[in-house]
């Protein structure tokens, strides 16, 4: 797991180290990790270190110190380092007075725009941890300048450090070195950041807990089943199917077909869409209806079941069968419609719920908002189940507060049927008798890692994601042997 920690504790774990660390010793940590880092970037795109430029726009905080510090590192590399001060009076003083000794130039912010467009190299230090809201028109106005590659100073200034959201302008960064821990503006913004790189500076002891994780490839590898000798098609969980109808058999495809292949042991299917279901996977045992399905270890139910008497009573049939069920698109829309559905459900069998931004606010009466974890969060709570918030990033959140974010590869999970491959992925890992938050989390990231392996650069669909699972299994085992 990769912990992720908000900003209130980073600074605090921050105070902790600070007053046992030799004065301005952290920031020239942060500052040389910065500068090896802007290095690398002027090679791999210039070819070269030496004469080359670099323009660092810098705020007025401790975030604009570090750049003004990595500066002075870079011209002992004979890099031409200017700085654009946002703030001349406010400027961080002992990393201005280091610059300045180095030799770097200071700029003028109204000669900023032509320093920026002849640069190889822009580094944002305009604001850290401590920022609140979109860039400041000033700063705004010098980004429209750039063409080079960006190197971010702990995180893009402008998107929300603790949220990931952006609403106005904002920088995009090819790439974002931070500092002792992940932000969650790291794992939820990924378009802005670009890669993300962290230098250590000796904070992890002082952090304790993280409040929000990331899974790693380790873990899902180590968290997917797969059979052992003694395993047979019953003992590895069989899974079972309420999805589709006569009109849109589709989604009952696309689920049982994740379902047929996140796992090795048996997938039942039971809906209007049997024959097709049986044309398309002829391992699944395929049934008119959920109340002649047979046992199973748990349930997908929902995608294209319609909302309904008839996709409630199935809801209501699957809920009080005592196994963990994971509630998808219809079955979303019953539940808040319908709470009372619930009743039939006894506490004790988890329950993963997978909205998407408009099925969230049917189920909380207001859309996620900015804060995206909080929102997921305070669902899994009233609904005492595990919330699976669907999006660019996906934020898992189960009921005793743990919340985890699957940071994507790209946008290629924004297609038709998407979600019905997920809740297939997350109802077999389920049925294995995985940890619901895990198997939610789990299945998030294989999905991610079939959508990109599927497009591999071009726009792709849900069966081209469907088809990509065995592979996306196959990466995230043999990159965690
Ligand atoms: N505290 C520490 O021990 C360390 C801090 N480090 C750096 O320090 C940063 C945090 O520094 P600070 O707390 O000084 O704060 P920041 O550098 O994040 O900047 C806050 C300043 O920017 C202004 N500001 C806030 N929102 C703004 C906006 N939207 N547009 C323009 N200006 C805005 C505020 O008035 C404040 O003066 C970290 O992100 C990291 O880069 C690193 O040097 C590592 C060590
Ligand atoms: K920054």
């Amino acid at each position: 797991m990769q912990g992720i920690w908000t900003t209130e504790r980073i600074r605090a774990a921050e105070d902790r180290l600070l007053a046992v660390t030799p004065d301005g010793e952290l920031m020239r940590r942060a500052a040389f990790g910065l500068a090896v880092h802007a290095a690398e970037m002027l090679a791999e795109h210039t070819g070269s270190v030496s004469g080359r430029r670099v323009t660092l726009l810098v705020g007025s905080g401790n975030n604009g110190g570090d750049a003004l510090w990595a500066g002075a590192f870079l011209r002992r590399r004979n890099v031409a380092v200017s700085a654009i001060l946002l703030k001349p009076e406010r400027a961080h003083a002992p990393g201005l007075a280091a610059l300045k000794r180095s030799g770097g130039k200071i700029v003028s912010l109204e000669d900023g725009p032509q320093w920026i467009r002849r640069t190889d190299l822009v580094i944002d230090g305009i604001v850290g941890i401590s920022a609140r809201g979109p860039l400041r028109a000033d700063a705004a106005a010098l980004l429209e300048h750039v063409s080079s590659p960006v190197l971010a100073v702990d995180l893009p200034s402008g998107v929300d450090p603790d949220t990931g959201a952006v609403d106005g302008p904002a920088v995009v960064a090819d790439r974002t070195v931070t500092f002792g821990a992940l932000k969650p503006v790291h794992a939820l913004a990924p378009a802005f950041c670009g890669e993300v790189y962290l230098v250590d500076i000796g904070l992890r002891p002082e952090l304790g807990e993280p409040d929000l994780q990331r899974l790693d490839t380790a873990d899902v590898a180590a968290a997917w089943p797969v059979p052992g000798p003694d395993d047979d098609k019953y003992s590895q969980g069989v899974v079972g199917v309420a999805a589709g109808s006569a009109t849109y058999p589709g989604a009952a495809v696309l689920a049982a077909g994740a379902a047929v292949r996140a796992t090795s042991g048996l997938v039942r299917y039971a809906g209007h869409a049997a024959d097709v279901v049986r044309g398309h996977w002829p391992e699944v045992i395929a049934t008119g209806s959920v109340t002649d399905a047979g046992r199973v270890q748990a349930w997908v139910v929902g995608p294209g079941i319609g909302t309904g008497h008839e996709g409630r009573d199935v809801l209501r049939f699957v809920l009080g069968r005592g196994v963990p069920v994971c509630a998808d698109a219809d079955a979303t829309t019953i539940i808040a419609r319908s709470p009372d559905v619930l009743d039939a459900r006894d506490p004790d069998t988890p329950l993963v719920l997978t909205p998407h931004a408009g099925e969230f606010e049917r189920l909380m009466g207001s859309p996620p908002g900015a804060d995206r974890v909080a929102a997921a969060r305070s669902a899994a709570r009233k609904y005492d189940a595990v919330v699976l918030l669907k999006g660019h990033c996906t934020v898992v959140a189960a009921p005793d507060g743990r919340a985890l974010v699957n940071t994507p590869r790209g946008s290629w999970l924004a297609t038709a049927g998407s979600g019905d491959v997920l809740s297939g992925l997350v109802g077999a890992l389920l049925a294995s008798g995985l940890d619901p938050w895990l198997a939610a989390g789990a299945a998030a990231h294989v999905h991610s890692i079939a959508g990109s392996l599927a497009a591999d650069g071009a726009p792709t669909s849900a069966s081209g994601i469907l088809g990509a699972v065995p592979d996306a299994i196959r990466s995230v085992r043999s990159l965690a042997s």
